[in-house]
């Protein structure tokens, strides 16, 4: 028999609606746990941890149920004085922070609290000759951070002090046969990474790059029997990889190429109808991540009316990217 697709069944029993107010109790409760080891361990991802429950909660019209005083004392306790952020307060500064505390307070709008010229000399300072960057000063080298510095730029309305066109070769220089791309130039095609990779082209308007066709076809074949979507070929559905794929078929513009109803079975199943949050599969463990995401898919996927409208390049309300400037395109 042909090669046996790895997979997950749905469990009859799975849940078939949105348990909003749940989840929402689930991330309004998640920052109150200071001393629980789970928030300890995740410590050096704190910041990003603090992007995705306030993401997921103004997805949910529930904003008002987090500490805005607590999270923007939080955010510029951990600006360093090289300009950027790290993950928590005396971590080392990175892209990866430096983008989702800007996220922040951006939905919060209120930009103002922190030192912005010195945390774009810190996205500059990252620039390779080749147009590349680096996600700190440690040099690593991958596509998500030249999302993470022009990200971050287009939300402070400063595209225009980095290389534009030079980040833009590189992106390019990563594209595979397959239409997609990976985390540096030859590197496999992954989900995540074209995510990426499309945010860059979205954000600098040059999407016509893309082999749209191609890259469709490559994110559609991502979606299994279960409906879910899996990051990579031979790999189990996530529900996080649900976004990364439908976000970048959003982005060009081939979101109806993929079973809508399959994927929100799926993406409802992986709710934990106990504690609230999802998983990345269903019956694994809910956390912040994997909620940002679901609630975020749903969006796309236009699933009840009780979520607001997400932008599929920066993963924020639509109704926060709309009062940009330079917004970024998608076909
Ligand atoms: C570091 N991370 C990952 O590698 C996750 C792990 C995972 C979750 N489920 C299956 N694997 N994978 C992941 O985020 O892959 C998506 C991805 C990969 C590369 C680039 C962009 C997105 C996760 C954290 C994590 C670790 C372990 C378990 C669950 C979450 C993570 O921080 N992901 C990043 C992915 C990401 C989103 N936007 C980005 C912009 C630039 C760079 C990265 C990101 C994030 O959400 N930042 O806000
Ligand atoms: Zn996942």
């Amino acid at each position: 028999m042909g090669t046996q697709l790895k997979d997950v069944k749905i469990p009859a029993d799975a849940v078939k609606s949105l348990l909003l107010e749940k989840h929402a109790e689930y991330i309004a409760a998640y920052g109150n746990k200071k001393d629980d080891y789970e928030y300890c361990i995740t410590e050096y991802l704190r910041m990003s941890g603090v992007y995705w429950g306030l993401t997921a909660m103004d997805l949910m019209g529930k904003i008002d149920m987090m500490n805005k005083e607590e999270i923007i004392e939080f955010v510029k306790s951990c600006q360093r004085e090289d300009g950027g952020f790290g993950a928590s307060v005396d971590h080392d500064s990175s892209l990866l922070y430096t983008l989702s505390a800007i996220q922040i307070l951006v939905i919060y709008n209120c930009l103002e609290v922190i030192d912005v010229e010195n945390a774009v000399k810190y996205i500059v300072s990252l620039q390779k000759e080749d147009g590349s960057f680096a996600g700190d000063i440690w040099g690593e080298i991958d596509t998500r951070f030249s999302f993470c510095a022009i990200a971050a730029l287009c939300l402070v309305e400063r595209l225009d002090v980095v290389h534009v066109d030079k980040a833009v070769d590189y992106v390019v220089s990563c594209m595979n046969f397959d239409g997609g791309f990976g985390c540096r130039p030859g590197s496999e095609s992954h989900s995540g990474q074209i995510y990426c990779c499309l945010g860059v082209l979205a954000i600098t308007h040059r999407l016509y790059h893309v082999n749209v066709d191609m890259l469709g076809w490559w994110l559609c074949e991502r979606q299994l029997s279960s409906g879910g979507l899996n990051g990579r070929p031979e790999k189990l559905p996530d529900v996080c990889y649900s976004w990364w794929v439908l976000a970048s078929l959003k982005i060009i513009g081939k979101i109806h190429w993929i079973n809508k109803e399959k994927l929100v079975e799926f993406i409802l199943a992986c709710q934990d109808d106990e504690t609230g949050g999802f998983a990345d599969r269903p019956g694994d463990m809910a956390d912040p991540f994997h909620t940002l995401f679901g609630i975020a898919g749903l969006s796309l996927l236009d699933y009840g009316s009780d979520v607001k409208e997400v932008n599929p390049v920066f993963c924020m309300p639509e109704y926060v990217i709309k009062k940009l400037k330079n917004k970024p395109e998608i076909l």
